[in-house]
């Protein structure tokens, strides 16, 4: 007769970073798995150097999903050091997810961010994610499966999913659980990131004034925040931050015509700036250019990189 701690399976945890081209989905199925609750501890365990988008709590384990830019040819010394960064995360994490979206062919890209994955983490293990599954058809999503398993090898376990609509979700995260090795939760229970809420308040701003031109100011915008003041006798905290570009023409892609996209790149921040805290903000947005700060290690410094 087996006693009931005999049938428990142990707990597990791990580290799990996604990566894949720009727009596969990568922060949207971050955010998914989290679940919506965001709770900020100014503890930094020791266990890691790297971003902590979201931590994923479940009774038999906790993955800490790790954020990780991409790697790119670095022209600047912000290039360089962000592919240091990655290279660490590759080889650090207990799981890799390559993101490929469901409604697009595999292409060059893909291929290069696989063999990479590859080359800097030859034992990391693997999963092919196909994102964004209610976007197609079934006969779409199987081929896409095929496609991305023979691209990765059979090694790596593939599983497509929607972080929109949820199907898959939990698939997913039992995949990525599965893959980790037995261990302790590095977080106690309730603290879902460790990004102090500047920082995260510095995302929220720059996420909301990227969309749409990603691909003009790719990595030429960092968004300092200058003050955080709960306004004297009232519920509201007045949030000012400073949005920092390189050239005039990318300050009138952020402000838009007569402010019109600067306005709502306020409104949404607000919004999600308004969830963390917990009470109405005010938001004030400056748009400045700093020349060349993506080469400059002083402006660098200073606007965290
Ligand atoms: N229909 C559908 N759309 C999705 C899904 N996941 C993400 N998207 C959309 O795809 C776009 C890109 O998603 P992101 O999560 O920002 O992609 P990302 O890979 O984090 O992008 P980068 O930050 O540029 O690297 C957004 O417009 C999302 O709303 C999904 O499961 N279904």
């Amino acid at each position: 007769m087996s006693t009931p701690s005999s049938q428990t399976p142990e707990f597990r945890s791990g580290f799990v970073c996604f990566v894949g081209r720009p727009n596969t989905g990568k922060s949207t199925l971050t955010n998914a798995l989290v679940g919506d609750k965001i709770a900020i501890t100014s503890n930094r365990p020791q266990t890691t150097r790297h971003a902590i988008r979201g931590i994923v709590n479940r009774p038999d384990a906790q993955l800490i999903l790790i954020d990780t830019p991409g790697l790119h040819r670095p022209r600047t010394l912000l290039g360089q050091r962000l592919n240091d960064v990655v290279r660490d995360t590759y080889s650090e994490v207990d799981v890799i997810c390559v993101c490929i979206p469901a409604d697009e062919a595999i292409g060059p890209g893909d291929r290069r961010i696989v063999e990479q994955v590859q080359t800097i983490a030859p034992k990391t293990r693997k999963v092919g994610v196909v994102t964004k599954i209610d976007r197609v058809g079934p006969e779409k999503v199987a081929s896409q499966l095929m496609a991305l398993s023979a691209l990765m090898g059979p090694d790596a376990e593939v599983v497509p999913c929607s972080a929109k609509s949820g199907r898959q979700l939990d698939t997913l995260s039992d995949v990525l659980v599965s893959l980790c090795d037995e261990g302790p939760a590095f977080y106690p229970d309730g603290e879902l990131t460790d990004e102090p809420e500047q920082v995260l308040m510095a995302e929220f701003i720059r996420e909301a004034a990227l969309e749409g031109v990603r691909d003009e100011l790719p990595h030429s915008l960092a968004v300092v925040i200058e003050e955080v003041v709960p306004r004297d006798g009232s519920e509201i905290v007045d949030v000012y931050a400073h949005l920092f570009v390189e050239r005039d023409s990318q300050k009138g892609i952020i402000i838009g015509r007569k402010g019109a996209r600067l306005k709502e790149v306020g409104t949404v921040a607000r919004g999600q700036i308004e969830r963390l805290l917990g009470t109405k903000v005010y938001l004030d947005l400056h748009v400045k250019v700093a020349k060349d700060w993506q080469r400059d290690p002083k402006q660098l410094g200073r606007l965290g990189f």
